[in-house]
């Protein structure tokens, strides 16, 4: 190379990065001062790129979710979190927000799970018609019913297994339990190979686990898009290398094994006697040829599995620790639950089922203050209206018109814990959806969206409902539990992981059998 060609590189290089700094302080000055969304409150960091929100949800770990809160502390009811993004806490805005069949899904938040074309992160809302349409009938109230002899199977597994440690006198790791016995469920109806976690002697905790880092990767992908691909493709030896505590070895198996069975459903070599959800959604009529693709079927693998796992699990952790830290709702529930025993004639050695279960007021508000408590879909849920505007007005009277396209999220967990929804909204109080005022309990009712709303509201939600109130009437009827070595802090959010997740060190809820 001549001095003057070296040179020449030299300036152009210099070039490059005079224009890269000129075009980062142009879009800084822009989004600040000139885009649409330059008059909504919130700091100027969060407005000017997606760094801030990356810093608190990747590295610092799912704490985006805190920062927000403390936003709208500082700004008030409407604040802007990234560039384009505005979260909205106010529970008048739940309907526009939420209800408006013609919203999209924000791509670039649920881009993160790394599953373009499954249903759940789905932008278009007529696409996303399409593939929930045909996974819809498995997940309906009347095919659930028709599920319950499997979940009631499961049960007794899991009744087995806490007899086991009763009589060795052992605790019982709950928590983990529970997302052992929602995966064995889900994974048998639903996908090629069914998991049976419940026998496991630690009831898997190396797995749940797994679960909690590959949740985790989300708030990663969302800003570092390969990170889910490389899982499924990486080969293993070289994570083997990299790898000192086996627990990035753990996720990527993890990933293949659920790619290996979006393959079994696409090559059709389910060995399950019955059709699984896979199988009825890949054969469906109404779904064109481009929408039973392998990386289809693994969106909607990765998808029911995950979705319909931890979820489960974390509400029913949640429902044990308050029902056992109260003793009040103990008793009340446990009467509740012998009366409706006596009542259907069910001895000991049965199970209680869903026409016992079902008709059980206390128990159906357990469940319900244990949705609000636990809101299992924690993190913020992000839509954008194309073509048209939205109107926000704060309760101050301020109104703020958000043009086409902008993105609009609101949050589970901070409906949940409004006071003015829900008075003393930290304390679990079954309580309250025993009102008598009918337009109270509507209200109540309402802004109970732990399941979300609208067309894109949970597709599992009546199957979630079966397991909750099974497990939580059958356990609680047979067994006399006290908690181990458990405190709320152990039930408390640390980790906004789209799940809630808690303390790195909890063990989670833990149980041990009275004699
Ligand atoms: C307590 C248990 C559960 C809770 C609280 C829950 C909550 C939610 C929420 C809030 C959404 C909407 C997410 C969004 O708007 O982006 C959702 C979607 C979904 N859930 Fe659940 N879920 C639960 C259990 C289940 C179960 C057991 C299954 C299936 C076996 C399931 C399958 C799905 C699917 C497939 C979607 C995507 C639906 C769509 O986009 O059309 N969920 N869930």
């Amino acid at each position: 190379m001549t001095l003057s060609t070296g040179s020449q590189s030299l300036n152009l290089v210099k070039l490059a990065l005079y224009s890269i700094i000129l075009y980062a302080i142009y879009k800084v000055i822009q989004r600040l001062f000139f885009h649409p969304l330059s008059r909504v409150p919130g700091p100027w960091y969060a407005a000017v790129s997606t760094l801030y929100e990356f810093w608190w949800d990747g590295p610092k770990e799912g704490k985006y979710m805190f920062k927000i809160e403390e936003m709208h502390e500082k700004y008030g009811p409407i604040v802007r979190i990234n560039p384009w993004e505005v979260h909205i806490d106010d529970p008048a805005f739940m309907d526009v927000l939420l209800t408006n069949n013609r919203m999209e899904k924000d791509p670039f938040f649920y881009g993160g799970f790394g599953i373009p074309n499954a249903a759940v992160s789905t932008v278009s809302p007529e696409v996303h018609k399409l593939r929930r349409g045909a996974m819809a009938q498995f997940f309906s109230k009347a095919n659930v019913a028709k599920l319950e002899p499997r979940v009631l199977s499961r049960i007794q597994q899991l009744c087995k297994r806490i007899e086991e440690h009763k009589k060795e006198g052992k605790p019982v790791d709950i928590s983990n339990a529970y997302r052992c016995f929602a995966t064995d469920i889900v994974t048998d109806f639903a996908v090629p190979k069914t998991r049976n976690f419940l026998d496991h002697p630690t009831f898997n905790a190396v797995f749940n686990r797994v679960v909690r880092d590959t949740a985790g990767v989300i708030n990663w992908n969302r800003h570092i898009r390969f990170l889910y691909p490389l899982m499924v493709n990486i080969p293993r030896s070289i994570v083997t290398l990299l790898d000192k505590d086996g627990s990035t070895l753990a996720m990527v198996d993890n990933q293949q094994d659920l790619y290996d069975q979006a393959k079994a459903v696409v090559e059709s070599t389910n060995p399950k006697p019955t059709p699984t959800v896979m199988d009825v959604l890949f054969k469906h009529p109404s779904l064109p040829p481009k929408e039973k693709t392998l990386s289809r079927m693994f969106g909607e693998v990765v998808t029911v599995i995950g979705a319909g796992t931890e979820t489960t699990g974390c509400t029913l952790a949640v429902l044990t620790y308050y029902v056992l830290s109260t003793p009040s709702i103990f008793r009340t529930l446990k009467a509740e639950l012998d009366k409706a025993a006596a009542t259907h004639n069910i001895s000991r050695t049965q199970l209680l089922d869903c026409h016992a279960v079902e008709p059980l007021p206390y128990l159906q508000a357990v469940m319900k203050e244990s949705l609000r408590v636990a809101s299992p879909v924690v993190g913020r849920l992000p839509r954008r209206l194309p073509g048209a505007s939205m109107t926000y007005t704060t309760p101050s009277g301020q109104t703020y018109v958000l043009p086409p396209g902008t993105t609009a999220s609101m949050s589970v967990r901070d409906i949940h814990f409004n006071r003015t929804i829900f008075a003393d909204p930290h304390t679990f109080k079954p309580e309250r959806w025993l009102t008598k005022d009918a337009a109270e309990l509507a209200r109540l009712d309402k802004h109970m969206v732990a399941f979300g709303k609208g067309v894109r509201q949970c597709l599992g939600l009546e199957l979630a409902k079966q397991e909750i109130l099974l497990v939580a009437a059958n356990l609680f009827w047979k067994f006399d539990f006290e908690l181990f070595e458990t405190t709320a802090r152990d039930v408390s959010v640390e980790f906004d992981f789209f799940a809630p997740f808690g303390p790195s060190d909890s063990k989670g809820v833990r149980v041990r059998v009275r004699e």
